[in-house]
């Protein structure tokens, strides 16, 4: 990473990707604690674009194909989409913040357009590669990560441009403790980089970064996105998550993942996901939210 970026925020107050109302308020949430100021002073030239533009009214949650809200959710990842890809064309660090993390289909296309082998890290509970035939829940929030390999529905793979967004080679998931049936056999069939909570119990996480870092540089990667789910930390330093799984990363660990990857140089984007105002305490997760967004833009202890 150069030291001083042009970053541009965008924010997706989407909630169609789930089940719980809230998470609309995310963006406005990681606003409030203070993401500009606390990246400006670091030395980044900070942009916020504002908002995509999420439909108002009462959650109904229809379905349709086995899908949740797909018309509302193809429609944000599309104007998403679009806003990433004319911010990396012009030369911006895309920051985005949610939202569910269903937005991670739009980021992900938009970020296409640029990237032709775009390295992925995933810092998730979940893995979030479910297919509206796998999913147990319908919630296209547990489904990003399939969709922008090329799987699940037409309409959700087909944002902004047809078929696979990033391959799956250049995925690494870091954080996983809640993975469904369907979603183990898809990611052994791929062959994802998986680092479980076993892995970063056993190894470490300076381990952990260490071997995903090398791991992705290895395949040669022409740009890095950071998909950050916040219930990738453990509830009781993110309790304001929609859905909380316990035995998580630690607040400590997720500040020393953050400067890893500073360090490493590699970052293009990046988004903070699943901010859930209502179900938190007194903003705590969207505090820590803007702390690991210091620590990833480099601030510094000393
Ligand atoms: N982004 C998330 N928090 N995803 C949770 C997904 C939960 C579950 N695996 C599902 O597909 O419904
Ligand atoms: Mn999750
Ligand atoms: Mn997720």
């Amino acid at each position: 990473m150069e030291k001083n970026l042009n970053i541009s925020l965008v924010g997706v107050p989407l909630d169609y990707g789930q089940s719980r109302r809230g998470v609309d308020m995310g963006p406005s949430a990681i606003r409030y604690a203070g993401a500009v100021p606390r990246l400006e002073a670091i030395g980044h030239h900070v942009t916020d674009t504002g908002d995509v533009a999420v439909p108002a009214g009462e959650r109904i949650g229809q379905e349709s194909d086995g899908l949740k809200n797909l018309d509302e959710v193809t429609d944000a990842c599309t104007e998403l989409a679009e806003r990433v890809a004319e911010l990396t064309k012009a030369g911006q660090f895309p920051l985005v913040f949610g939202g569910d993390h269903s937005m991670a289909i739009g980021t992900l296309a938009g970020l296409s357009e640029k990237y032709n082998n775009l390295g992925v890290i995933w810092y998730d509970a979940h893995a979030d590669i479910n297919t509206e035939k796998t999913s147990p829940s319908g919630n296209i929030h547990g489904m990003p990560l399939a969709v922008s390999l090329g799987m699940g529905h037409d309409r959700l793979v087909n944002i902004y441009k047809e078929g696979q967004k990033i391959k799956p080679e250049n995925v690494v998931i870091i954080g996983a403790r809640s993975v469904d049936p369907g979603e183990r056999e898809l990611i052994k069939e791929l062959g994802i980089k998986v680092f479980t909570m076993h892995e970063i119990d056993r190894d470490g996480m300076t381990s952990v970064m260490n071997q995903a870092i090398d791991y992705l540089t290895s395949k040669n990667i022409d740009g890095l996105h950071l998909s950050l789910d916040l219930d990738g930390l453990d509830p009781l330093y993110t309790p304001g998550v929609g859905t909380p799984v316990p035995g998580g990363i630690s607040y400590r660990e997720s500040h020393l993942a953050m400067e890893m990857l500073q360090d490493s140089g590699l970052l293009t984007s990046a988004e903070f996901v699943e901010v859930n105002p209502i179900l938190d305490d007194k903003n705590t997760t969207a505090d820590v939210a803007v702390g690991l967004i210091g620590s990833l833009f480099g601030e510094k202890l000393l």
